[in-house]
């Protein structure tokens, strides 16, 4: 499976932690950067991730800033993209299974990075659960639809 990820200057870390899990696993990994500390504006960042997975570059993305929540919010505004802020193992499942979601993001700034890893690894290997979970995200792709 093709990986992106993405993150501001506050998790740039974090990403490479990510990416070396990821690598070490067998997966084909995609970085859309940031590659430093210098101060960079995370929504370029989450859209160029999500923008990856609308254009079939990438199957999944994870995308990390000091929380995780403006990354996320930022992919979230690309149509079709549906990315969870998880913070917990079950959450990061349930992303999958019940959502199937595309994305997580994840903080830098609140999680420590074995945890940070567990996340990644339990929304890749999850499965979408599909059945009454399908027609509830059609409703929210929908929304979207039906309020450009
Ligand atoms: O967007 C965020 C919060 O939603 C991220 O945590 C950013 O990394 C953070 O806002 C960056 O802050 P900084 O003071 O410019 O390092």
């Amino acid at each position: 499976m093709k990986i992106g990820i993405g993150a501001d200057h506050g998790a740039y870390k974090l990403k490479e932690v990510i990416k070396n899990h990821l690598n070490e696993k067998g997966y084909e990994v995609v970085d859309y950067g940031t590659n430093g500390p210098e101060s960079v504006d995370y929504p370029k960042y989450g859209e160029a991730v999500a923008k990856g997975i609308i254009n079939e570059e990438i199957e999944r993305g994870i995308v990390c800033c000091g929380t995780g929540i403006g990354i996320g919010l930022a992919a979230n505004k690309v149509k079709g993209i549906r990315c969870a802020n998880v913070s917990d193992t079950f959450s990061a499942k349930m992303s999958r299974a019940h959502n199937n979601c595309q994305m997580i993001s994840l903080g830098e700034r609140v999680l420590g990075y074995g945890l940070a890893l567990e996340l990644v690894d339990a929304f890749l290997e999850t499965e979408f659960e599909g059945e009454r979970h399908a027609k509830r995200v059609d409703m929210i792709i929908d929304i979207e639809s039906n309020n450009l």
